[in-house]
């Protein structure tokens, strides 16, 4: 089965990326979970090695197993999955175990201090030698299933997970992750493994701590990434009866949908019918780590650089009931190698700044962002209702409700939406949410008025600050 494991109540999983142990556990309990969000996907917490220009993607090069990173160490990450689970938010932790670091012209020193020989399979610290490794062929052809798995990644020295002592000592590591209370794993780069090898590693993988509050027989939630945006030997397809798959395709076409570059009105029937794989089977997104500073997966994909359309984009992925949808909340940056902010004398990331609700210096902070955190909320309130009354002006104007408990509107046209729109919420006025919030019974921003037909008055100016509209049941004044 593919459940998330969320606490009931709460939904949507946030990758706060490069943050720290002692951020997440204090960002859980002071917002997430009063947000209600479901999860954290945090950055890999295995040992990585130190390339001296720090490139976000050093923590994607294993020397060790052993919890230690600039994020910070295994105490503090076992109390950050207390602390969290606590304030009802789940942590997924990104695990790496397609392969160790590249080969390197300065000696290879991990962020705790482990040394490794790559160019001998030398990982002492694990330990690994070369008997646990593919023979070192370079993967040049994506169109042949064998190379993509048995071949290096950009040098990536390649395990072997068809190898005893590689399959025992993964388990372990995974199995001593599940014990510190963690609620199941992102895996990196699954394209580049056998799915036989990682089901036999998947089924010997503990059941959820019944000592971090959950029941008996919960099995951890596997989600792994494999780019496919079709046309590659591979699918995804073959992974996703292992377990959850991200489906690239999902952010590509909304960003294009967002951006005029495909109509709207072709989104009243989206989701598996434009070739992604079964709604419960999707760990869906916008941007990820990856496709948000480069374009590996061949489409660009709207970012926090481009903010209008970007939380437009978010909230018709938290509205619209297809896949299981993951934020991303991102360090600034300028270059596409560029590393968090941080004290590069101190091998850690640099403490987290959120003054007055929003963060500054360097961290973009998208999951505190209103237009994005009260779509959480709209989520939870429109939980297991479908899309109905789909309206569209014949282009990039959408207007939709789910079931009788939310309902939401775009306008990405170059004029303005102001129409009487049908939906199937009971009359009254609401509080319109990406605008602002219902406090004490007052609206901080727009109010919408639906008549005791279920017609709502919904004007989206083409200048304003935000192309949408969204009212549910939880803020009707
Ligand atoms: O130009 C680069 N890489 C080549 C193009 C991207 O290829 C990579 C892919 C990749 C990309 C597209 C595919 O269709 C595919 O099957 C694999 O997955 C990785 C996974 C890792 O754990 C570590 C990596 O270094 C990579 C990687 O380099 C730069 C310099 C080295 C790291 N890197 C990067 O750009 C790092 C990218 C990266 C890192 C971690 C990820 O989880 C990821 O998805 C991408
Ligand atoms: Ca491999």
């Amino acid at each position: 089965n593919k459940d998330t494991n969320y606490v009931p109540g709460h939904d949507v999983m946030v990758h706060l990326l490069e943050w720290k142990w002692t951020d997440i556990a204090e960002e859980c309990e002071s917002f997430l979970g009063l947000k209600g969000y479901g999860g954290i996907q945090v950055s890999p917490i295995q040992e990585n090695i130190i390339i001296p220009t720090r490139p976000w993607w050093e923590r994607y090069q294993p020397v060790s197993y052993r919890w230690l990173t600039r994020s910070g160490n295994e105490r503090q990450f076992r109390e950050m999955v207390e602390k969290c689970n606590q304030a009802g938010v789940r942590i997924y932790v990104d695990i790496i175990i397609n392969h160790m670091t590249a080969d390197h012209s300065f000696p290879v020193i991990g962020t705790g201090n482990s040394i490794a020989d790559p160019p001998s399979r030398d990982y002492s610290a694990v330990p690994y030698n070369r008997s646990d490794f593919h023979k070192s062929c370079s993967i040049v052809d994506y169109n042949d299933p064998n190379q993509v798995r048995n071949c290096e990644l950009v040098g990536l020295h390649d395990l072997d997970q068809s190898n005893e002592h590689v399959k025992q000592t993964i388990i372990k590591f995974m199995n001593d992750v599940i014990d510190a209370g963690v609620a199941g794993f992102r895996i990196d780069a699954a394209k580049h493994m056998w799915p036989s090898d990682l089901n036999f590693i998947y089924s010997r993988l503990k059941n959820l701590s019944t000592n971090h509050g959950f029941q008996s027989g919960k099995r951890p939630y596997i989600y792994q990434e494999v780019i496919d945006m079709g046309g590659e030997g591979i699918s995804k397809m073959e992974y996703n009866d292992l377990g959850v798959v991200t489906e690239f395709r999902y952010g590509f076409e909304i960003s294009r949908g967002m951006r005029g570059i495909n109509s709207l009105k072709w989104f009243k029937n989206f989701g598996e019918m434009w070739g992604m794989v079964p709604s419960n089977d999707a760990l869906v997104f916008i941007d990820n780590h990856d496709n948000q500073r480069s374009n590996s997966d061949g489409g660009s994909v709207l970012t926090y650089k481009e903010p209008k359309m970007y939380k437009m984009a978010i909230a018709f992925m938290l509205a619209h009931p297809y896949g299981i949808p993951r934020i991303i909340s991102s360090f600034a940056f300028h270059n596409k190698d560029q590393g968090p902010p941080s004290d590069i004398h101190e091998n850690l990331v640099s403490p987290l700044s959120i003054k007055t609700g929003s963060c500054v210096e360097g961290w973009i902070c998208e999951h505190r962002w209103r237009q994005i955190s009260n779509m959480v909320h709209f989520r939870k309130v429109v939980n297991g209702t479908v899309v109905s009354e789909w309206w569209d002006n014949g282009n990039n104007q959408i207007a939709f409700s789910r079931g009788n408990t939310g309902f939401i509107a775009f306008n990405s046209e170059t004029f303005d939406l102001n129409q009487k729109l049908h939906t199937k919420l009971s009359s009254g006025v609401y509080c319109e949410i990406i605008s602002g919030n219902k406090i004490n019974g007052n609206c901080t921003g727009k109010t919408v008025f639906v008549d005791e037909n279920g017609y709502a008055d919904v004007k989206i100016l083409s200048d304003a600050e935000d192309g949408t509209i969204a009212i549910h049941v939880d803020v009707s004044r």
